[in-house]
């Protein structure tokens, strides 16, 4: 299968949970997250707003911020495309839906989170595979995103992402520009490709 048959393919897979089944591996997700180390200490934190059929975020969020944690979450890029920016959100964030429906916060540029100042970054994804290879909708903003923290760049970031387990596979077909995530969370379990 070819990156389009299997996004095609593992999107069906996800589809195909219920909605209690998602909202079931979304709490057992944040169970795993919640034990990281990196976590104890209160923290800048990347995140997402879920839509459609991915592993939901609503409550994940609600208790990170809950837990003194600032989360930011992304922007289409006004003037870069397929580049996205991090935005800090409370509870006064006024949203509004981006080009692809996904509820985004609107951007004020005083509300900017650089990724320099992030220490996770959750990751949404589509399928990975056993070496962290992932695969996302299609556009490349995140590997845009992580490019500078696979150059070594952003030693501070920590993407970690977040899937149901059946978005796992064996191998993923990756390309050049791919970046691998050193760690995946699903309801099973935390997997840690590094090393
Ligand atoms: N919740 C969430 N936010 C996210 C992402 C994501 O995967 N999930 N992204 C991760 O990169 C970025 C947005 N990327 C996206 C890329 C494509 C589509 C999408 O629905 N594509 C349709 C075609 C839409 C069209 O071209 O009009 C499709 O593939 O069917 C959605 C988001 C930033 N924010
Ligand atoms: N660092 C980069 N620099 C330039 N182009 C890139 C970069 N990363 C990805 N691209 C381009 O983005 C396109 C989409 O990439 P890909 O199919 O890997 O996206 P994805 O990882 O599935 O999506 P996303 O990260 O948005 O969830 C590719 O055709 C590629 O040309």
């Amino acid at each position: 299968m070819n990156r389009q048959q299997l996004r095609k393919s593992l999107l069906a897979q996800r589809q195909a949970l219920s909605p209690q089944q998602r909202e079931d591996a979304a709490l057992q997700v944040l169970t795993h997250l919640q034990q990281l180390p990196e976590l104890e200490h209160a923290c800048n934190i990347g995140s997402y707003h879920s839509v459609r059929a991915e592993l939901p975020t609503a409550q994940l969020n609600k208790a990170l911020q809950a837990q003194g944690h600032q989360l930011a979450l992304p922007v289409l890029h006004p003037v870069r495309p397929n580049h996205l920016l991090f935005l800090r959100v409370s509870e006064t964030t006024v949203w509004r839906p981006n080009i692809y429906g996904i509820p985004e916060p609107v951007l004020a540029c005083t509300d900017i989170l650089p990724l320099a100042q992030l220490q996770i970054l959750l990751v949404p994804l589509v399928g990975f595979d056993l070496e962290g290879n992932r695969l996302g909708m299609g556009g490349g903003f995140y590997d845009r995103t992580l490019a500078a923290w696979h150059a070594g760049r952003l030693p501070h970031l920590q993407p970690i992402g977040l899937a149901f387990d059946c978005q796992q596979v064996e191998v993923l077909p990756h390309a050049a520009w791919d970046v691998p995530l050193p760690r995946v969370i699903t309801p099973a379990k935390l997997w840690d490709f590094r090393n």
